[in-house]
């Protein structure tokens, strides 16, 4: 019994760059538990074989090393493709048609994945359902929605509501690619399949958490979205967010997609909405220099390409304890970091005893790109008296499992198949994020809004915010990873 995977946006970038790739490495794994037919839907007018060359250069490029011609000619003899105009219902009712003949009329499961930009979501998901192509009874039928769900509450409740008159919410898999890297996974098994953390990971030890998602690059090619959306819309309400869930939840009673998300969700429950004045004191928008010049933005844009957050979770575990949340394009180096900073030591026993945080003991989850955790403790310099100095265990994931990182896609394709929702977005879950998003993006958007601070690409974002932080006695942990 096949699987179909059906592709709207087949000839865009997410498709060749991620997508195609993904499945390909899960086919040559043998992961797949079945055939899998692949048809790609988009209106450039391409026949079977002009798609699959196209993606046979695009895999080869992305795959690297692994890419193997036999292999990928075994793949591509169920890549198919269907000429269609997401607009147009005619097109559906013949893609109806072409899936149920490649199919043989045989029952199996059916992904739909919306790889096009988020105004065609609506009227995909509505023509899906004219075309008769949400309904169950020949197998299970699933949409993949990408981000942005929405572009704020509003929308994301419009969408919601739009796509349950056709799908039910176990058919809707919201996705978000940070939830399928392996070092968020890991960081579920950190907290929940160790017991040496978690007694300490509460208020009574932890001054603060950062999380920073800095990306070295800029806004390249896809500007004109980036501009319409910035650095809230575009990182914070999804990816940051997600990994402020994975870090403050509790543990769930099973590992199941309910009992997950409904713990993820209840973190944002607690977070502390933030006023209109707590927006001017405890947040940052930023720009980087030279942004304005990039094509596809206006010149007069004020979108912010850096963010950073300072937000209180209330509830017994994070009560007084400060998340900081902070991304940016154009920033020092690509790193994803999350940081677990413990309070000093009570007491100076030692001459070196850390007094300050910046010395005190520091767990650093490394997401990407040097995956791996390091934690930060004092010990005793030898032959020096009691002098002590930081040092640190690492553990790196390239070292330790050489050669088995996968892509975030090929986990997130996988469960989607096999009908694993535990690392998508729930629909309480998007919309609970927004409620957080929404108060920033009015003052960010207001007529008195904040001031934007200006930073030159290649700098940690704007040097107002690392004093913003050191006015709090903290400090952000700037540290570029060590690759290699
Ligand atoms: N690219 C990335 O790295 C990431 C992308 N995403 C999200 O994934 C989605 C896709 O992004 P991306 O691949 O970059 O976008 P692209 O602009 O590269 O691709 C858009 C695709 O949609 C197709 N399309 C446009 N209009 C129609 C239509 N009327 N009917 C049918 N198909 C249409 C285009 O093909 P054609 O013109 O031939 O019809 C093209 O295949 C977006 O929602 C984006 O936010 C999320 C995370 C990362
Ligand atoms: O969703 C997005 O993510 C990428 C960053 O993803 P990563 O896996 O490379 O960290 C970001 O560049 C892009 O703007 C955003 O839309």
């Amino acid at each position: 019994m096949a699987a179909t995977i059906v592709i709207f946006g087949a000839s865009g970038d997410l498709t060749g760059r991620k997508l195609i790739p993904a499945l390909y490495q899960l086919f040559r794994k043998g992961r797949l538990s079945s055939p899998l037919n692949i048809v790609g839907v988009s209106r450039t007018k391409f026949s079977h074989d002009e798609w699959r060359t196209e993606l046979a250069t695009s895999t080869e490029k992305f795959a690297g090393d692994s890419f193997d011609q036999e292999k990928w000619a075994q793949f591509a003899e169920r890549i198919y493709y269907q000429p269609g105009d997401i607009g147009q219902a005619e097109d559906f009712a013949a893609l109806a048609k072409f899936v149920d003949e490649i199919e043989g009329g045989e029952s199996g499961t059916r992904i739909y994945y919306l790889s096009t930009a988020p105004r065609f979501y609506l009227p995909a998901v509505e023509h899906l359902g004219q075309a008769g192509m949400a309904c169950e009874t020949n197998g299970p039928r699933r949409v993949v929605i990408e981000k942005p769900f929405g572009r704020d509450l509003k929308s994301a409740k419009e969408l919601n509501k739009a796509v349950h008159e056709v799908f039910a919410e176990h058919q809707v898999y919201r996705i978000d690619h940070y939830l399928g890297k392996e070092t968020v996974q890991n960081l579920l098994v950190l907290r929940f399949g160790n017991t040496i953390f978690e007694p300490i990971w509460n208020r009574n030890y932890i001054d603060h958490v950062q999380i920073t998602v800095a990306e070295e690059v800029e806004v390249g090619s896809r500007a004109g979205y980036y501009d319409s959306a910035g650095v809230v819309r575009d990182m914070v309400q999804n990816h940051l967010l997600q990994l402020l869930m994975v870090t403050a939840m509790e543990a769930p009673v099973r590992y199941e997609a309910d009992a997950i998300r409904n713990e993820k969700v209840k973190v944002l429950h607690a977070i502390r909405p933030l006023d209109a004045e707590q927006v001017r004191t405890d947040t940052f928008r930023g720009q980087y220099r030279g942004y304005t010049a990039s094509e596809g933005v206006k010149p007069t844009s004020r979108t912010p390409t850096f963010a950073a957050l300072k937000l209180g979770i209330d509830n017994w575990r994070w009560q007084g304890v400060p998340f900081y949340l902070r991304s940016g394009k154009a920033m020092s180096c690509r790193t994803t970091q999350i940081v677990i900073q413990f309070y000093a030591p009570p007491q100076k026993l030692f001459v070196d005893t850390p007094t300050g945080l910046g010395e005190a003991n520091r767990l650093v989850i490394q997401v990407q790109p040097a995956e791996g955790i390091q934690l930060h403790f004092q010990t005793k310099v030898p032959d020096a008296g009691m002098r002590m100095r930081q040092t640190d265990l690492n553990f790196n994931y390239q070292k330790e499992f050489r050669g088995v990182m996968p892509e975030a896609y090929e986990r997130l394709l996988l469960d989607a198949l096999e009908g694993d929702a535990s690392l998508f977005a729930r629909a309480d879950e998007v919309e609970a994020a927004w409620k957080i998003c929404d108060p920033i993006l009015e003052a960010w958007e207001a007529k008195d809004k904040p001031t934007l601070f200006m930073y030159d690409p290649g700098f940690w974002g704007p040097e107002e915010c690392l004093d913003w932080m050191t006015a709090q006695g903290r400090q952000w942990f700037d540290t570029c990873p060590l690759l290699g």
